[in-house]
């Protein structure tokens, strides 16, 4: 039997490193720290690929953006979100919703949430509604609350085009 309904996890972690910009969900956050990584290390969408990804049954952000590959050097994160939407649109794949967690001691993700529903649900062609992000810290517990990184965890689920 071929389900018509798939749903999907990703997680992702990148460190904080100096000199960097901190971009999480599309939003340039202001903070005396980015992220490291090949790309601009959205960490958010990264993990919203892989959730993505591995809903369709298609494996992982690495496998389809190598970080051995320059056209992605300090890449836009956005580009990856678009370029999976799309894979999966090519398949007969739409998005229902998603539902990403941030793990961060810092800096505070609230404020920001808006403006990266309102980017994310641009990029998955669904309303902002279904589109939830939302943080916690660990309470100062291991490499995040060491505020050594910020890891991120996504779920998301498709579903078949009708007709
Ligand atoms: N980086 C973060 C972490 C948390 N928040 C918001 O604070 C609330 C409380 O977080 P706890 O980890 O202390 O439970 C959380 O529900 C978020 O609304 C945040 O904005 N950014
Ligand atoms: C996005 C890619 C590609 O630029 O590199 P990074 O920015 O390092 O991010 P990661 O989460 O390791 O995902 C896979 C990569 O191939």
């Amino acid at each position: 039997m071929t389900l018509n309904i798939r749903v999907g996890h990703g997680f992702d972690v990148h460190p904080f490193a100096e000199g960097r910009k901190l971009i999480l969900g599309g939003v340039d956050i202001p903070h005396q720290r980015g992220l490291a990584g090949h790309s601009d290390a959205d960490v958010l969408y990264h993990a919203l690929c892989d959730a993505l990804l591995g809903a369709a049954g298609l494996g992982d952000i690495g496998h389809h953006f190598p970080d051995s590959d320059m056209q992605y050097k300090d890449a836009d994160s956005a580009r990856f979100v678009a370029a999976t939407v799309s894979a999966l649109s090519e398949r007969g794949w739409t998005v229902g919703n998603v539902d990403v967690t941030v793990i961060a001691q810092e800096p505070k993700i609230a404020p920001h949430v808006a403006a990266m529903r309102e980017r994310l649900a641009g990029l998955l062609l669904v309303d902002q509604s279904a589109v939830n992000i939302k943080a916690t810290t660990t309470e100062r517990l291991g490499y995040v609350g060491r505020k050594e990184g910020i890891a991120a965890h996504a779920v998301a689920l498709i579903s078949r085009r009708p007709g």
